[in-house]
């Protein structure tokens, strides 16, 4: 516990406030070190100190990736020491944790405003990882002085030699410079902590200014309504102030405001360079956008902080429940998530194959992921999502153009071109899979942009890749190719024409729309012959042929033949004694059920299920 009482929110001079955040690359234990930090500073104690503090939703802390970033508030008194330590006293550190993975970068860009410094944490027995340069560069653009540590250095597989020097020369300091931790055991941390007050810039802002904050994070508490964490820039802000969001002029009064030191401590007011969470009882996180800047609604600032920018989609699947009934409830839950995510959005369509649903918009696969996971969790309902798709934009011989979200919304008549998302991939591997990952990234249409060593047998390699090819299994297929040791980043870099075209998928001459897909022209057909062959093996045999075809428009590019039988479940037991028969009867009249009907031919739900599963969408875990 720090002997000197902390400074107090809203009068905290902004020469003793230190506000960083810690980047790294999954797993590479930034939640297991600000953990340790929350315990070294007292904020936590030792009995209460469960895993994994800042992760607060329990899928977050299951999976270990940290969804959501927060801020804590930490007293820290640095003692006297010899002159090469910072000056002696308490001081305020302000942690901000911020997402690790790529879907959500742009709320990892937000959170580096609030901050002047950055710790790149890095395992000590893996190096650099493709994230860590993300973040790295996001910090540098942020115009954050970085602090290099390694992490880890307990393992016995540590290389801290090497990867100190790795570290040093990316961020262009002498490896002595770079702190060793082991954020498990705790040594090293508080070095750190002393490090992280001597090297982060005091915070600048002007305290008679009219208040400016900028929203970092916005979550929705079911009590409370949404609370929103910002760092006051200028001014500052007072309970019961009626403040202003300056994107979209809407004014709420301030009902309430504080700090989170580990919990939340309301306070007066919150002033310059200060980092806290407001309550204005809005229900809705759409309402609190991170990015925005908040004002005060009287002699309030006329000029925004900047940087704003509205979360766009880049993934849509649809979304249908395995059983009709719980249609409404997705509908009610799908409600409730978005009051937590700005990003997600969502409208009602139907499908032949699967019935009322729909289709979701997300920011990428992880994001997608997470929230089908907490849609089956949270709410108990089971899903089927068709394969995710990217947004394209179609420009029509006439000069119109059109969104496509959906493959059912691809156009019939004369198309001019069609514009695909593009994104710029870096790809950090042991040098050995040089190889492969390239001929991956060719399949997948990639151009290389460069290639990079960092050390003699790991290098970096920048691609760009259709964005639509990322989304189907290429990080599966990374993974697989590369033994695990591949690790991928990617940012949307604008837009390419591309020869795509949708691919349908007829059942006796009937599309089966959860199975259209817009592909490139040279992947028609083996997506064709691929789907055409697992529905020939999902589907039963009907009384009659049934034909599945793979078809480009009217023209048929793969086809092949269910044939037919008379199906007679009673075949078996001729003789039988009758309770028998009632049985069998019965479990075929249940079956029946979960049977759909695509033109005259029965599919049983297990069948769209399965060739849904794996028809792409890979999984983007680690
Ligand atoms: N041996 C050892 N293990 C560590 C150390 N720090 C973290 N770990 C372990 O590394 C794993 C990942 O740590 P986390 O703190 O969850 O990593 P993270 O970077 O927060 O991961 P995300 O939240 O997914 O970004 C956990 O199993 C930790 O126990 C350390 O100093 N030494």
């Amino acid at each position: 516990m720090s002997p000197n009482p902390a400074p107090m929110p809203g009068s905290t001079p902004s020469s003793i406030i230190r506000n960083f955040c810690i980047i790294a690359h999954i797993d590479h234990g930034k939640s297991t070190l600000a953990d340790r930090m929350l315990q070294l500073t007292g904020v936590v104690g030792e009995r209460e100190a469960r895993a994994q503090y800042l992760d607060r939703m329990d899928i977050e802390r299951e999976r270990g990736i940290t969804i959501k970033s927060q801020a804590v508030r930490m007293p820290w008194t640095v003692k006297d020491g010899n002159e090469q330590e910072a000056e002696p006293g308490t001081y305020v550190l302000n942690m901000i944790d911020t997402p690790g993975h790529v879907d959500f970068t742009y709320e990892v860009s937000r959170s580096l405003e609030a901050c002047e410094a950055a710790i790149l944490l890095v395992d000590a027995a893996q190096g650099i990882e493709a994230q860590t340069l993300a973040n790295l560069y996001l910090a540098m653009n942020a115009d954050l002085h970085i602090i290099p540590v390694l992490n880890k250095i307990d393992l016995p597989s540590a290389n801290p030699e090497k990867y100190a020097a790795e570290l040093a020369g990316l961020v262009g300091c002498e490896p002595e410079e770079v702190l060793r931790v082991s954020a498990k055991s705790g040594v090293g941390v508080e070095e750190l902590l002393n490090e992280i007050v001597k090297q982060t810039p005091a915070p600048v802002g002007d305290a008679d200014a009219s208040a400016r904050a900028l929203i970092f994070d916005s979550v929705y508490d079911t009590y409370r309504g949404v609370i929103t964490y910002v760092r006051v820039v200028d001014g500052e802000l007072t309970h019961r102030d009626r403040i202003k969001m300056m994107s979209t002029g809407a004014t709420h009064e301030l009902l309430e405001l504080g700090v989170i030191s580990p919990e939340q401590v309301k306070a007066n007011k919150i002033g310059v360079g200060e980092v806290g969470y407001l309550i204005t009882g809005v229900k809705d996180v759409r309402q609190s956008r991170v990015g925005d800047t908040i004002t005060t609604q009287h002699s309030g600032a006329t000029e925004s902080l900047g940087g704003y920018k509205h979360p766009n989609p880049m993934v849509y699947a649809g979304l249908y429940p395995i059983d009709g009934d719980q249609f409404g409830d997705l509908r009610e839950a799908l409600e409730k998530l978005q009051l937590n995510d700005a990003a997600l959005t969502y409208e009602p369509e139907t499908s032949g194959a699967l019935g009322f649903g729909f289709r979701c918009g997300f920011l990428g696969l992880l994001h997608m992921e997470i929230t089908r996971d907490r849609l089956e969790r949270e709410f108990n309902l089971d899903l089927i999502s068709t394969a995710p798709n990217v947004v394209y934009e179609v420009i029509m011989e006439d000069g119109s153009q059109l969104e496509v979200t959906n493959p059912s919304e691809f156009p019939e008549g004369k198309i001019h071109e069609i514009l695909e998302p593009v994104v710029r991939a870096t790809i950090l591997s042991p040098s050995d899979y040089i190889g492969t990952i390239m001929e991956l990234c060719q399949q997948k249409r990639g151009t290389l942009l460069g290639m990079d060593y960092l050390s003699e047998d790991r290098v970096e390699m920048r691609y760009t890749l259709p964005m639509g090819e990322i989304v189907f299994d290429f990080f599966d297929q990374l993974k697989s190719r590369t033994k695990g040791y591949a690790s991928l980043d990617y940012e949307r870099k604008g837009d390419q024409a591309a020869d795509l075209v949708k691919v349908d998928i007829l059942l006796q001459g009937e599309p089966v729309d959860a199975f259209s897909a817009i592909v490139h022209r040279d992947s028609a057909y083996s997506y064709g012959v691929m789907m055409v062959a697992k529905l020939k093996e999902l589907i039963p045999r009907q009384q009659f042929e049934v034909p599945i075809q793979a078809a480009i428009g009217a023209r048929v590019i793969a086809r092949e033949n269910i044939r037919a039988i008379r199906k007679d479940v009673l075949a078996k037991c001729y003789g039988g004694d009758i309770s028998r028969k009632r049985k069998l009867l019965e479990k075929q009249k249940e079956g029946k059920k979960r049977m759909k009907m695509v033109g005259r031919v029965e599919v049983p739900q297990e069948a769209f299920v399965a060739a849904l599963a794996t028809s792409g969408g890979g999984e983007t875990k680690k």
